[in-house]
């Protein structure tokens, strides 16, 4: 995807999701499941054989007690219950044929997430002009997965629930309707109280897990830097940083063993108040012959057999698992949803293209020691400008500053004299372009890659520009503009992808180019006519130089050392700077290029 400018990445602290969320998360689990009527639908014939033992175990029992065991006839009473033993032969069969027709459902939504994830992650990075956050997919795609644990497993634990109390309430209200009056009022208070209990629950489970990421985010941050805290002498405040984490995580650990006691209450209502009401009232009723001893039995098995470990699942690991899955796809759907324009939309106009940089200050990390400090630089509009220095000194940094995606914590980048951050996305992106190392093509035709900033652009515009870049014969190549790209991750090379997008950009109307390392892959050659295809275009090219000849090239040289930095032509800076001079040495081995 192409390579343009944007605003700054925002900070990717962890927090916890709000109502409108969570619904954004159920509505991505509902996309996820939309083609999985199917599936459900076998698992729902297979759920009704495996309903059966649930169904008529109270039966069965009161059968075996009133015609066998209690009317002398022990070998009737065996068989009912043998026949019971059969019942779940059936339900343990019909568990096993679901397994297939779970993973129907589970996998397609896996699979639509990670579709999902990569497609958002893609528009954010050619969207932004950043580099594809590579880290961030990777831990959304730990998320996926542990979205599609957590539905399989609710499927294997929250389903048969479902069933069972459904089971066992219709053969109660069967067997003994003065029973059922006596369990299900309870138990229905039980069931109304618990989507109630549920949501104050699951924010507490919430808190613990934004807690949990807390603490890891906050030693990830203290072992990434304990270079400088140990030179700062900062142990004290990194402890107390981590320390204050790990107190969050621990009272939001209490908090949720506190709500246990709502578990039980649960349980206690649903499930044991009914027990005590039929053995109290039921044993008077047996007394009265209103109720046999069997059905009396039979519906204590309902309430101890299925009701009590139903309520017990469904206010345990059930609500601790939808609690997790609530979580993980809020967090999902934030990742996945569309980037949002802002809603002030910035300076619409700009009065020129000169690049200032005032006084620029920029680390990573408010405690890490600047990459760059107060660097000042004017870049007038045609300038062409190539950075230089040792690896690792700032040059990329630079680069995004001035691009605007990324915000200095000192001084500022100004745009025709208007600070780079107040200018509006969509003018941005059309004035500053920013051609980072990774190139971005996508899957589709060779002309909607090359014509994704400029979907103006005329044939004899796109030949123009391939041209000027060397890229006709591998258009041609690719079978002409409308030919589609199918992968391009592996039916183009590094060189061939960074080739589109050079062709992309020049046929952009940006005024400002932004290469940075942007020509890597190509031959010395192809870089040459590359640079040479930007600085004869109108505008303002800077060029983050990895070959010296992109130095000797330019008509200014930034040298970028350390906390300092000198500015020059070529010349200049070979007679007058000894680092410089150093660089171009190091630069030229015998016989290499320059
Ligand atoms: N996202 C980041 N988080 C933390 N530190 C970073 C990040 N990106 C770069 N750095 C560090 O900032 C310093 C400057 O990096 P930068 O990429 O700007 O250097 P560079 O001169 O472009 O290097 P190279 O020539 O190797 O590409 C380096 O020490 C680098 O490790």
């Amino acid at each position: 995807m192409p390579s343009t400018t944007a605003a700054p990445a925002a900070p990717t602290t962890p927090e916890a999701p709000e109502p409108s969320e969570s619904s954004d998360g159920l509505r991505l689990l509902r996309s996820g499941l939309r083609g999985s009527r199917a599936p459900a639908t076998r698992i729902a014939g297979w759920s009704v054989l495996e309903a059966a033992p649930a169904l008529v175990s109270g039966w069965v029992t009161a059968a075996a007690l009133d015609r066998g065991f209690l009317a002398d006839r022990p070998v009737t009473g065996v068989a009912w219950l043998a026949l019971l033993g059969v019942l779940y032969l059936v339900r343990a069969v019909a568990e096993r044929a679901m397994f297939p027709h779970l993973a129907d459902i589970v996998e397609p939504l896996r699979d639509h997430l990670v579709r999902r994830l990569v497609g958002a992650t893609l528009a954010e990075a050619a969207g932004r002009g950043l580099a594809l956050d590579s880290a961030g997919v990777s831990r959304l795609t730990r998320q996926v997965e542990s979205v599609r644990g957590l539905v399989g497993t609710l499927l294997r634990t929250a389903r048969p629930l479902a069933v069972t109390l459904l089971a066992a309430i219709a053969g109660l209200a069967t067997l003994s309707p003065v029973a059922a009056l006596l369990v299900l009022p309870p138990l229905l208070v039980a069931l109304a109280v618990f989507p109630l209990s549920l949501r104050a629950v699951m924010r507490r489970r919430r808190e613990v897990i934004i807690a949990e990421e807390r603490v890891s985010v906050e030693i990830g941050a203290v072992l990434g830097a304990t270079r400088d805290v140990a030179a700062l002498g900062a142990r004290e405040h990194a402890a107390g940083v981590v320390g204050a984490a790990a107190r969050e995580y621990t009272s939001a650990g209490v908090a949720v063993a506190r709500f246990g006691v709502v578990r039980v209450l649960i349980v206690l209502l649903g499930g044991h108040v009914p027990m005590l009401a039929l053995l109290v009232a039921g044993s008077l009723m047996v007394a009265d012959g209103g109720i046999t001893a069997g059905a009396l039995v039979g519906a204590v098995t309902y309430v101890t057999g299925h009701l009590v470990p139903a309520l017990q699942t469904l206010t345990g690991s059930v609500g601790e698992y939808w609690a997790q899955l609530a979580t993980t796809l809020a967090r999902l759907a934030t990742a996945t949803a569309p980037a949002r324009e802002p809603e002030s939309a910035g300076i619409e106009v700009l009065d020129g293209t000169g690049l200032e940089a005032d006084r620029l200050t920029f680390g990573y990390g408010p405690h890490a020691e600047p990459v760059l400090r107060d660097l000042s630089l004017t870049i007038p509009p045609g300038d062409h400008l190539a950075v230089v220095g040792a690896s690792g000194i700032g040059k990329s940094t630079l680069a995004s500053l001035l691009a605007g995606l990324r915000t200095p914590g000192g001084g500022e980048v100004r745009i025709g004299g208007v600070p780079v951050g107040e200018v509006g996305r969509r003018v941005r992106s059309e004035t500053i372009a920013f051609v980072p190392q990774e190139a971005y093509v996508f899957a589709g035709t060779v002309r909607e890659n090359l014509c994704y900033l400029n979907p103006a652009a005329e044939d004899a515009d796109l030949a123009s520009s391939a041209r000027a870049l060397g890229a006709t014969e591998l258009v041609e190549r690719l079978g002409g503009y409308d030919a589609e790209i199918d992968d391009p991750a592996t039916g183009l090379s590094s060189g061939e992808r960074q080739l589109l997008v050079l062709v992309r950009v020049h046929l952009s109307p940006a005024r400002v180019v932004i290469l940075d390392e942007a020509t890597c892959h190509l031959d010395p050659v192809a870089e040459a006519r590359a640079e040479a295809a930007f600085a004869t275009r109108p505008g303002t090219l800077v060029v983050v130089a990895h070959r010296l000849a992109s130095a000797y090239r330019a008509r200014r040289v930034l040298l970028l050392d350390g906390s300092r930095a000198a500015l020059g032509t070529h010349a200049e800076l070979l007679a007058g700077n000894r680092e410089y001079a150093g660089l171009v040495g190091h630069w030229s081995p015998p016989g290499g290029e320059a």
